[in-house]
């Protein structure tokens, strides 16, 4: 139909709707009049409403029920009242021509307002103060008004649940405190929503001034290959403010942080590496963050006093703004390796978190028993990391990296049989230093005057052994060692892993004299010795980080691998000695002290232990163990220092790893008196099996 006939048609509706016939009922809807067919010709049609079929024509079919309507509604209303349905048409048509008008008239001027009357600031989402933000968001009031918002149902660590805990005092003071067992069947209908602003638009006033927040999404998808792969969302927000200058955003986003650190406890941030695909890509996104926890207070790990201040020493001088400059002028890559070797549960997972919380880093952990990590990946794990925090590398002897035997041996003077003998023995007596104390491992030192005590087992340590494998969650397979001895084959590669990716080469690797040469690309598997060198000495690896490697093998590491500038500090770690043992059993039991340490929010006791009303740090503690069944064997503190003496003269050093101790301990972690009566059958039973090498304990 052509514009002539669509006027001929309009033309024709309105002479024929302005007389239209109204049955006696006045509901008839039929109307008849002239119709101008489509060739234009005149002719009666009794069964149909010329201005119907004219704008049927005009605006599509799908329109037929709304203008049906509007007929029915003019024949009963608008006929009655005499109303010009051209008129309305007309005004109608106007009204909507008018909206569209407007709305491009705005968005113009919102366009040249927002470029030269505004000031933006982006901030994605893979950037902490897009969590600030949020957080702020949801507690301001006119979230409570917003017509678009995201419900969100917010999930808290194991460390934020204290409103949980002031709930369960509730509905034990409701149920007259009779339910043994804690329930939590409850718990997610108990979780209130939190609400943000949806994808969108939004706007609201702080302090006096407008703001504009745009939420956007976008949605990431693999372009390598053929496929093209969502690999991720990324979210940003946009906020903008009137005014040439950013400042006053600048202060919004200060409030913001200030308003996230208020309730904050000092916390160590762990991240392992992202899925596959997304670390193929330098930088932010090739890390994911899988805990955010409170930091471990040094105290806490039992270690030789002299020897955490070593360690302390360097790394503060390491991480010194003047550091980078001196290294620079002399020439030295800027870079400090520590290793940490010792029997397993001796602390150094520990001690790696206690470090990066003293100085407030960030600890990235890497499994190199990762089956998808590849050379590749490595690479762009490292050039992802931060100017400065702690990469924590774990079991490094697990993954047996080697050169194979015959290059090593070409490579430096072979000694004599007996001499490599002697310097596995003095190897292996470095690692059980506590247990023979003949031999002085590189930087000995287990004894303690610091009066310490762990938290949980699977406390700190549980997550980065969760992150060595981030796939399963769980801790990574070790290599099948046979009689103590790794099975892996020397210089070989030791997971048989999928192909790497045919990704472009960012990080090519490099020949090593010494190093056989590199495989073909669809040979090579999995992370290789001279893979993992590359990656820590690599010019795409972030310089001014710290790097911790922990074995409970070190004579089965590379020489390579922890030669001076790759290993920089040796650090030993025993099973307890018995002043060690002393200091876990009185940390164990002095909540006061471990309270204050970690900040955890200090509790009045008030009328939940009787006879104490006093405030302290361990309130909390003590509201919770008093939460839970059975009564506190309550101990003052004179008297825990002498009870935690026994227990460590009941403790033979060398025989027991801390992690054992705490063990023991956590499970009479209310009774301090019923702990050191059953310390003797612990210790016999114990003793019985680490020579039977038995793996089931008979007395716990
Ligand atoms: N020296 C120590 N001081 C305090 N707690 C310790 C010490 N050693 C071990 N623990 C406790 O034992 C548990 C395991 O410790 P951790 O993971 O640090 O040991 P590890 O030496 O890294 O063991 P593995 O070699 O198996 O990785 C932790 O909960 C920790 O609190």
């Amino acid at each position: 139909m052509d514009l002539k006939e669509v006027i001929a048609g309009l033309m024709g509706s309105f002479n024929g709707s302005s007389s239209p016939s109204v049955s006696s009922n006045g509901l008839d809807a039929n109307v008849t009049a002239a119709t101008y067919t489509a060739g234009g010709t005149v002719g009666k049609n009794h069964n149909q409403n010329p201005l119907l079929d004219t704008l049927t024509a005009l605006l599509g079919g799908q329109f037929t029920p709304i203008i049906r309507s509007l007929t029915l509604l003019h024949q009963l209303f608008g006929a009655r009242l005499g109303l010009d349905p051209t008129l309305v048409l007309t005004l109608v048509g106007a009204a909507w021509a008018f909206n569209r008008l407007a709305r491009q008239v705005y968005s113009a001027v919102a366009k040249l307002v927002t470029a030269h009357l505004m000031c933006t600031v982006h901030v994605p989402s893979s950037d902490e103060i897009y969590t600030h933000m949020m957080k702020w968001l949801a507690v301001q009031d006119f979230m409570g008004s917003s017509r678009s918002v995201l419900a969100e149902t917010v999930s808290k660590t194991a460390w934020e649940d204290d409103d949980e805990l002031e709930a369960l005092q509730l509905r034990r003071i409701a149920g007259g405190g009779e339910a043994k067992y804690l329930k939590f069947s409850n718990q997610r209908a108990n979780a209130a929503p939190r609400f943000v602003p949806a994808v969108g638009l939004h706007g609201f006033w702080h302090k006096g001034r407008y703001f504009h927040l745009r939420r956007r999404q976008e949605t990431f998808v693999d372009n390598n290959g053929s496929q093209h792969m969502p690999i991720g969302k990324e979210e940003s927000l946009v906020i903008s403010c009137f005014g040439r200058s950013p400042e006053p955003i600048k202060t919004l986003l200060r409030t913001v942080k200030q308003h996230y650190y208020s309730d904050h406890v000092a916390r160590t941030t762990i991240k392992r590496p992202a899925m596959q695909m997304a670390r193929r890509y330098p930088g932010r996104n090739s890390w994911v963050t899988v805990a955010v926890r409170p930091v471990r207070p040094l105290s806490t790990v039992v270690l030789d006093a002299a020897q955490k201040a070593v360690i302390l020493a360097d790394m503060n001088e390491y991480l010194h703004p003047a550091t980078p400059r001196w290294y620079a002028n002399r020439g030295i890559p800027l870079r400090r390796g520590y290793l940490f070797f010792g029997p397993p549960g001796t602390g150094k997972t520990s001690l790696s978190f206690a470090l990066a919380g003293v100085f407030g880093l960030d600890i990235f952990v890497i499994s190199l028993l990762e089956p998808t990590l590849t050379e590749e990946d490595l690479g762009s794990l490292f050039s992802g990391l931060p100017r400065r925090c702690v990469v924590l590398l774990e079991d490094i002897d697990a993954a047996g990296l080697r050169r194979p035997d015959e290059e090593v041996e070409n490579e430096t003077q072979e000694p004599a049989e007996e001499d490599k003998g002697e310097k596995k023995k003095a190897d292996a007596e470095a690692v059980n230093g506590a247990e023979d104390k003949k031999s002085e491992p590189i930087l000995n030192g287990t004894k303690s005057d610091d009066p310490s005590c762990p938290s949980e087992r699977n406390e700190a340590g549980a997550e980065a052994k969760r992150s060595r494998n981030p796939e399963t969650g769980g801790k990574g397979k070790k290599g099948k060692r046979v009689n103590g001895t790794n099975t892996m084959p020397r210089g070989q590669p030791p997971i048989q892993l999928p192909p790497r990716p045919t990704g472009s080469q960012r990080f090519p690797p490099v020949t090593r004299p010494g190093f056989p040469p590199p495989l073909p690309q669809e040979e090579r598997r999995g992370i290789s010795l001279s893979g993992l060198l590359n990656a820590i000495d690599g010019v795409a690896s972030q310089e001014g980080r710290v790097l911790v490697m922990t074995t409970n093998r070190p004579e089965d590491l590379d020489e390579a691998l922890i030669r001076p500038g790759r290993v920089d500090l040796q650090v030993s770690f025993t099973n307890a000695t018995g002043n060690q043992a002393r200091e876990l059993f009185e940390r164990m039991y002095d909540s006061g002290a471990a309270a204050e340490e970690t900040g955890i929010r200090p509790e009045t006791e008030g009328s939940l232990r009787k006879g104490h009303t006093q405030e302290s740090a361990g309130g909390r503690e003590k509201v919770m163990f008093a939460a839970m069944d059975g009564e506190e064997d309550v101990i003052e503190p004179e008297e825990l220092r002498s009870v935690a003496e026994e227990f460590g003269a009941k403790i033979p050093d060398g025989l027991l790893s801390p992690a054992e101790i705490q063990g023991f301990l956590l499970k009479r972690k209310k009774e301090p008196r019923r702990a050191l009566r059953e310390t003797d059958n612990w210790v016999k039973a114990m003793r019985v099996q680490k020579k039977s090498k038995a793996r089931v304990l008979k007395v716990q």
